[in-house]
Formats: structure tokens, C-alpha cells, sequence
């Protein structure tokens, strides 16, 4: 014997019916017990017909509207299987709703009448299109015994099965299809049991008749990992165990009702999830095998809940509070979803639906009123708004670092958690969160346990020779990425004018055509909104511009939940104050400052000098080229050409600062000495570092880019000569940033054929550090140490860091 059951998204229209026909016969053979829901809707209709009737209010539209589709399938089934016999009442429908609109109140056992009319339509169609095939009704109200509840009643198993055996037996053949959702009381009146309950009139069912299997037959391929409408990439899961099932279901798995699992556990009936609509692919199968080694097995979340907390000194070491407190809320018939108790027994803290808040409330006051006038219970507190996301799997109990991992991906969701509980079996364990967080923090445990693919939401500010240069590798890197189950988005570009923000991603092809027409600049609260309502969880902005307006702005950017990665120098090199700012904002936000490429662009300087400083070493001094354009300058011009030319062709190579002063006042250097100073733990301000510049402070002061390139000419003669006068003592030019004895300074140094410097040109930098771990020979770096090509590639080498704890 099989037991199908059918929800209403399968028997929606006339194209379902015919196609849950077929799968009966396929699937159920000659020996089955097929359970249907109402056509799809067809319930909510009911329910509101009640809704309108008991305020006394006009049906007549929607009661027209409920007749014309109930009478519509009739129709079209008879016109293709022959007359509908055992059509139910509609008279006798009316009729009741009639008497609520009058009274202006519904009683249950009228209520249950009318909400289970559904049922009776979608049997009354199936066993005409299955008469061919002797196909019965079986009365549902005869075989579930329930009890006395008219609504949302609890089955009586075993009388339930010795009813069932009266009117079937597990040698009958035959098809018997019989209306889920309703069974009947000990006084013989109806009964229902709860919205959806008709995956627990199948469970039923196969329990009591010890079936081959139950077979719920629904829209979805099975249960998946978490709910597909919140994670796009949740995956079926093909084998379960009971109690993972009902783990899932309790805690919002919609694909299966809670009590489902219950009766098929006991009687050992395995129960089965399959498409109605894809009957060919393997569905879910729920059984005491369980199935498979992986320990966890899928997520699942409940949302709309309020935690209440029952504290006082009136609690601790008081036999039978919590009995009170629970007592007081089951007598009321409030549902408790969680409950979590601190060891010193001062308080105990449970959840409930936010619909049952007020009744729990008023429960508690009762039971408690005297102990609160006493002041041995504090008010009740209560919290909004708070969902629950539980990670679940019978094999997490023979695994280590599950807990932690699951924390680890909530606290990386930026996600606080409220509460927490495990069942003793380490089969299930449970967070309370913030219900908007609830998608955030779903998202970030399905990647960490099922999927494995992490996200990085990239925000690209300034798109310049850097900027474009990073959209180009992001491109081209994508397969390299995807190869490593990396998902990179591009979802924002900023210049100073504009701000282009994509639901889809940035389409790397079109992103200029598409910001030129972007309207508004880059603003935080708006970028802010856009990582909310699209739950990114790894926000990323990046910073290839030179504005000081947003280098001011990262502390903010930190706090709003965004790591920053910075080729812009403008923040490290502000107060020292402001310093130390970003790496605390960086610290208590759990996000990441990376600003690799201020120092030797793609070159791994700071990097290097971090751990080396943390491993304990410490600077004695520093010597080195930091400068990739006055490298190249420097060495063009021993080639025979001009300051001037070389610095245009420096400008041209994407070498200099967007303001090339920046590099000929020595500015550019003294910033990047600033750092490795303040990195080496020297507390400095750029005021602290003693400057020699290229070109003379005055010169071309107040003038713009073009205006000072032009007058640049004037200065080619005296630094010709002085370039001249080193060469003939055989030494060259080499623009030199050092430290020693706490002393930064930069300037033009004449070195010989001896030095380590003597070499460095063309754009190489060349970095000396002498520590007490590396004396008397220097740690020495060195490489090209400025261009878009390098500098992208170290922006890129950081956006991928902000995936390491
Ligand atoms: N070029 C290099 O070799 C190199 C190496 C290391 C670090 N850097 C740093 O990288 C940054 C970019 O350098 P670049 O050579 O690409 O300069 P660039 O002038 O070509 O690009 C900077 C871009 O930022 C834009 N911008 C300015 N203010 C902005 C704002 N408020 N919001 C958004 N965009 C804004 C500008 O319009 C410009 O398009 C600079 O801070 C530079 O110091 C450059
Ligand atoms: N203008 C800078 C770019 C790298 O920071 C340089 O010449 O080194």
C-alpha cells in the first residue's frame, strides 16, 4: 500500500488535475490512499468568505467568485471523464455562511465546515477522473479520530488505526482517495487539522497502514538546504533522517508540515518529497537510515518571533518556576519555539510567535501577579522582530568546530546573536537574530557550510589609470576565480561626479557607457541602503582615487560594515590621531583597512613589514627609492633627457601622482616614509618628515597641471648641471627617503657605483630595512614600484584578503 498525498499548487486548475491523475496511476498503481488538499487558493477563499460573513458584511463578489471556479473544474471534468457524482452542497455552504453573517460570529465546528470545503471539491473531481480506474472516496471524518478540537485538533494514532482498518485493509486493492486536512471528534462532528494539515492526514494515513511508503507530492524538487525563495543556491537534499526532517520542518522548512513526520517516525514509513511538476527527479526521501556522512544537512529559519524574559531574584533556586511559566503559557496555548535558561537561574528566556505575544503576556501577569507586586519577579521584557536560524544534521554530533564555524559565519554576517540553544542530541542548534538580519545570516552560513563559494562585493571609488586598470584584471581574473569558488561582484563605480550602483553587477563591458549616464555622486547612506536590500555580506569599497574628502570618510566606511582597500595614501598620511582612528574603527568593526599599494604600489612592503613587527622585530633603521616616477625620471634623464621630458613621459607611463607635484616636491615620498614610519611604530606627523624637493616649493605655485608641465622647461638647465656635476665624481641622482634614529627625511642623495641604490631606475623602487632580526646585511625589497599594472594587481591582491579571518 502507497499513501499519496497532493497539495493545492498541484491541483490549481484543470492542467494539474489531469496531470495528478497520471501520476496517480503511475505512482500509486492499483493500490494506494491519494490525499488532497483544495485547489490552490481555494482555502484562503474560505477563510475570508468566514472573515467577511462574521463582521456581518456583504460575500455576494467573492462568494460569486469562489461558485464560478468550483463550478468551472466540474465542468471541464465533466465535459472530458463524465458526470461528478457526490458534487458537494454548495447550498448547504451558503446556508452556513449565511447563519455567521447573521450571528456575526463563526463557531468552530461551523468554521471547520466551511474551511475544509476545498477538500471535498478537489476529492469529489479526482474519483470521477478515476472512475474508469474504481476509484473511492473514503471518508476522512470516519477513519482520522481526532480530538475534541475543531480546529487545528491533534490526531489520535491509535484509534485512528483501528478506524482505518474498518474501511481499508492492507490487502484491499484499489484507489481510495479521501480529503486531507479534516478528520472527526468523539462526538462524530468534524474536525481539522491545521492550515496545510493535509501532510499530516498522509502521515497518518501511511502510519495506520503500515504503508510501503507516504509520498508528498508538492511544487519543489525536495527539501533543500534552506528555503530556495531566501538562498538562491540552496541544493536538495536527497536522504534524511526523521528526526532531521522534523528538526527542519518545526523550524521553517514550508516544504513539510511540522506533525508530518511524527507517524511515519513511529511506524518506520518512509516518507518521500517529490515535484508534481518534474516527476522524474529524485525527490527527498526521509527514513530511519537517514543517508550520508556530511554533518550538516540543511539550514532552516523562522521568522516573526518575540523573545520574552521571566527574571527576578524571585527565580533563582525556586523549585517549579519554570513549570509555572510554561504552564501559565500551555494553558493559554501559546506555542513556545525556543527556550534558553542562564546557569544562575535568574532568568529564563523563550520565544513565541509574535501573533501569541499579547496572550503570553497576559498569561505571565496572571500566573505571576503577586510575586511581581512583591518585587520577586522584575516586568516581563520583551523583544521584537527576531528570527531563528537553525543549522541541522544527526551527524554534527561526532563532529568538532560546528558551533564554532556556525558563530564564526553569524559574526562575519555582522550579525549579533540574542540567544542560543542545542538540543542534547547535537542534532540541531539554534541562534535568535535580529529578524532583518535573518537573510544576511542565512546567507553566510548556507556559503560557509553548503557551498563554499565566498562572495566579495566590490564598490569601486575613482576610475582613473588605477581604477580602470582593476575593472580590466577583475574581468579578465573571473575564470581564475570561479576556478577557485570565488564569486567577485562589481556592483558600484564612483568618479567624483557620479555613482553607477548595479542590482545585477556592474557588467564589466559596459561600465563607462552606463556611469556617464549615472545621475548622482557617491554618498555612503545610499551605498549603505543598497548593501541592505541586497544582503550583500562582504562589502568591499575600494579607493583608487586621491581625494582626502573620502579618506576622511573611511572610519565611517569601517563602522557601516565595509572594509576598505586603499591605493589613495591620503588617510594613512592624516593626523596621527586619525591614524590610529582606522585601525580601531578597522578592529571593533571585525572589517578590514588594506592599503598594501601605498607603499611600493604592487610590491609586498607592508605586508612584510607587519608580520615581521609583529613576530617581535623592530626597526633600526630605513633606507630606500620609494618613488617608481622619480626612479624612472631620474634614470631617463642620466639618458640623456630633460626634467620636463621626463617627467611628461613619467606621466604619460602612469607613474606620477594625477598632480605630478605630488612627486617633485617629495610629497609622495615623505607619505610613504610616513608609513613604514607610523607602521614601525614611530608616532610622526608628515610635518616630522624633512623634505627635499625636486622642483622648488614656489615653483609654478597656484597654477594648474597643464600650465605647471609647461613651465617645467625653465628648470631642465640647473638639474641638467646638477645630474652632470654628480656623474663626473662617477655617482648618480637618487631620490632617497630615510629613517634613522627616529629621524625621517627625503631628498636627492649622489651615490656611487657601491651603493645599493646606484642601480635602482626605470621605475624600480628598492627598499633597505635594517631590524634587530636582520642586521648587519638589510631585508631587502625590490621591483617596480609604481604603474597601473602593478598597482591594480596589488589592489586586487588585498580586495581577495578581505576573505581571510
Ligand atoms: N599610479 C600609480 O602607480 C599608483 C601606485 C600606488 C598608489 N597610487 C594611488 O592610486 C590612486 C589613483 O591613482 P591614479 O594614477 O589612478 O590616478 P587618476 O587621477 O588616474 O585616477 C583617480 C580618479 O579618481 C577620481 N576621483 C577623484 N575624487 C573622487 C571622488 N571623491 N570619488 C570618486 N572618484 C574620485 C578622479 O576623477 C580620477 O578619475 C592615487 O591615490 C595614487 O596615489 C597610484
Ligand atoms: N606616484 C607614485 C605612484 C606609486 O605610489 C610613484 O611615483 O611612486
Amino acid at each position: 500500500m502507497r499513501v499519496l498525498k497532493f497539495g493545492g499548487s498541484s491541483l490549481a486548475d484543470m492542467a494539474c488535475l489531469k496531470r495528478v491523475r497520471s501520476l496517480i496511476l503511475n505512482y500509486g498503481g492499483d493500490k494506494a490512499v491519494v490525499v488532497l488538499s483544495a485547489p490552490g487558493g481555494m482555502t484562503d477563499s474560505l477563510v475570508s468568505l468566514v472573515q467577511i460573513a462574521e463582521k456581518g458584511d456583504d460575500y455576494i463578489t467573492q462568494w460569486d467568485a469562489f461558485v464560478s471556479r468550483s463550478e468551472g473544474l466540474r465542468q471541464e471534468v465533466e465535459s472530458e471523464y463524465g458526470e461528478v457524482l457526490d458534487w458537494p452542497q454548495l447550498g448547504q455552504l451558503r446556508e452556513k455562511l449565511e447563519g455567521v453573517k447573521l450571528l456575526k460570529q463563526c463557531p468552530a465546528a461551523v468554521n471547520a465546515y466551511v474551511i475544509s470545503f476545498g477538500e471535498r471539491i478537489s476529492v469529489a473531481l479526482m474519483v470521477s477522473m478515476l472512475k474508469t480506474h474504481n476509484a473511492k472516496a473514503l471518508d476522512a471524518a470516519a477513519c482520522i479520530k481526532t480530538n475534541l478540537e475543531h480546529l487545528d485538533s491533534e490526531v489520535d494514532l491509535d484509534r485512528t488505526k483501528a478506524e482505518v482498518r474498518q474501511h481499508i485493509n492492507e490487502k484491499d486493492d484499489g484507489i481510495f482517495v479521501m480529503t486531507g486536512f479534516t478528520g472527526s471528534n468523539a462526538e462524530g462532528e468534524l474536525t481539522t487539522l491545521g492550515r496545510n494539515g493535509s501532510d499530516y492526514s498522509a502521515a497518518v494515513m501511511a502510519a495506520s497502514l503500515n504503508a510501503d511508503i507516504c509520498q508528498i507530492w508538492t511544487d519543489v524538487d525536495g527539501v533543500y538546504s534552506a528555503d530556495p525563495r531566501l538562498i538562491k543556491k540552496a541544493t536538495k537534499v536527497e536522504r534524511l533522517s526523521y528526526k532531521e526532517a522534523m528538526e527542519l520542518a518545526y523550524f521553517g522548512a514550508k516544504v513539510l508540515h511540522p506533525k508530518t513526520i511524527l507517524p511515519c517516525a513511529k511506524t518506520n514509513v518512509p516518507c518521500e518529497i517529490k515535484n508534481t511538476h518534474d516527476p522524474d527527479v529524485p525527490g527527498s526521501l526521509i527514513s530511519s537510515q537517514g543517508g550520508g556522512d556530511e554533518p550538516v544537512k540543511a539550514l532552516s529559519s523562522l521568522d516573526k518571533l518575540a523573545m520574552l524574559t521571566v527574571s527576578g531574584p524571585g527565580m533563582k533556586g525556586k523549585v517549579g518556576m519554570a513549570a509555572r511559566v510554561f504552564g501559565a503559557l500551555a494553558n493559554d496555548k501559546v506555542s513556545i519555539v525556543l527556550i534558553t535558561q542562564s546557569s544562575c537561574e535568574f532568568s529564563i528566556s523563550f520565544c513565541v510567535y509574535e501573533h501569541d505575544l499579547s496572550l503570553a503576556l497576559n498569561a505571565l501577569e496572571s500566573a505571576f501577579e503577586l510575586e511581581t507586586q512583591a518585587g520577586l519577579i522584575e516586568p516581563v521584557e520583551v523583544r521584537k522582530d527576531l528570527a531563528i536560524v537553525t543549522l541541522v544534521g544527526d551527524n554534527m554530533k561526532s563532529h568538532k568546530g560546528l558551533a564554532a564555524k556556525f558563530f564564526a559565519s553569524l559574526s562575519q554576517a555582522q550579525v549579533n546573536v540574542v540567544a542560543i540553544a542545542q538540543d542534547s542530541t547535537e542534532s540541531a542548534i539554534s541562534a535568535v537574530v535580529s529578524g532583518d538580519l535573518c537573510k544576511d545570516a542565512m546567507k553566510v552560513c548556507h556559503e560557509n557550510f553548503f557551498t563554499h563559494v565566498p562572495s566579495i562585493d566590490v564598490f569601486l571609488l575613482g576610475c582613473g589609470l588605477v581604477g580602470k586598470e582593476l575593472i580590466k584584471q577583475l574581468e579578465k581574473q573571473q575564470a581564475w576565480l570561479a576556478n577557485r569558488n570565488i564569486k567577485l561582484n562589481l556592483y558600484g563605480v564612483a568618479n567624483s561626479r557620479q555613482c553607477l550602483l548595479s542590482h545585477e553587477g556592474v557588467a564589466f563591458e559596459q561600465w563607462e557607457s552606463q556611469l556617464k549616464q549615472a545621475n548622482d555622486g557617491f554618498e555612503l547612506n545610499e551605498l549603505e541602503q543598497f548593501v541592505k536590500r541586497n544582503h550583500l555580506i562582504n562589502p568591499v569599497i575600494v579607493d583608487c582615487s586621491s581625494s582626502e574628502q573620502l579618506a576622511d570618510q573611511y572610519t565611517d566606511f569601517l563602522k557601516a560594515g565595509f572594509h576598505v582597500v586603499a591605493a589613495n595614501k591620503k588617510a594613512n598620511t592624516g593626523d596621527m590621531a586619525y591614524y590610529r582612528a582606522l585601525q580601531q574603527a578597522a578592529q571593533s568593526s571585525g572589517r578590514k583597512f588594506l592599503y598594501e599599494t601605498n607603499v611600493g604600489a604592487g610590491l609586498p612592503v607592508l605586508d612584510n613589514l607587519q608580520l615581521l613587527f609583529g613576530a617581535g622585530d623592530e626597526l633600526l633603521s630605513f633606507s630606500g627609492i620609494l618613488s617608481g616616477s622619480l626612479s624612472y625620471m631620474f634614470g631617463a634623464i642620466e639618458d640623456g633627457l630633460s626634467l620636463s621630458e621626463a617627467t611628461a613621459q613619467a606621466k604619460r607611463n602612469g607613474f606620477t601622482e594625477p598632480d605630478p607635484r605630488d612627486d617633485l616636491s617629495g610629497t609622495d615620498v615623505a607619505r610613504k616614509l610616513l608609513i613604514i614610519a607610523r607602521e614601525s611604530g614611530l608616532e610622526l606627523e608628515l610635518s616630522d618628515i624633512k623634505v627635499e624637493p625636486v622642483v622648488p616649493e614656489q615653483f609654478a605655485a597656484g597654477t594648474c597641471v597643464d600650465d605647471f608641465m609647461s613651465q617645467l622647461p625653465e628648470l631642465d638647465a640647473a638639474f641638467a648641471d646638477r645630474v652632470q656635476s654628480a656623474a663626473s665624481e662617477g655617482k648618480k641622482l637618487r631620490y632617497v627617503g630615510s629613517i634613522k634614529e627616529g629621524i625621517c627625511r627625503v631628498g636627492i642623495e649622489a651615490v656611487d657605483s657601491e651603493h645599493a641604490l646606484y642601480d635602482i631606475r626605470d621605475g624600480e623602487n628598492a627598499l633597505a630595512i635594517l631590524s634587530q632580526y636582520y642586521q648587519p646585511k638589510p631585508f631587502v625589497i625590490r621591483g617596480y614600484g609604481a604603474g597601473a599594472e602593478v598597482t591594480a594587481a596589488g589592489v586586487f591582491a588585498d580586495i581577495l584578503k578581505t576573505l581571510s579571518r
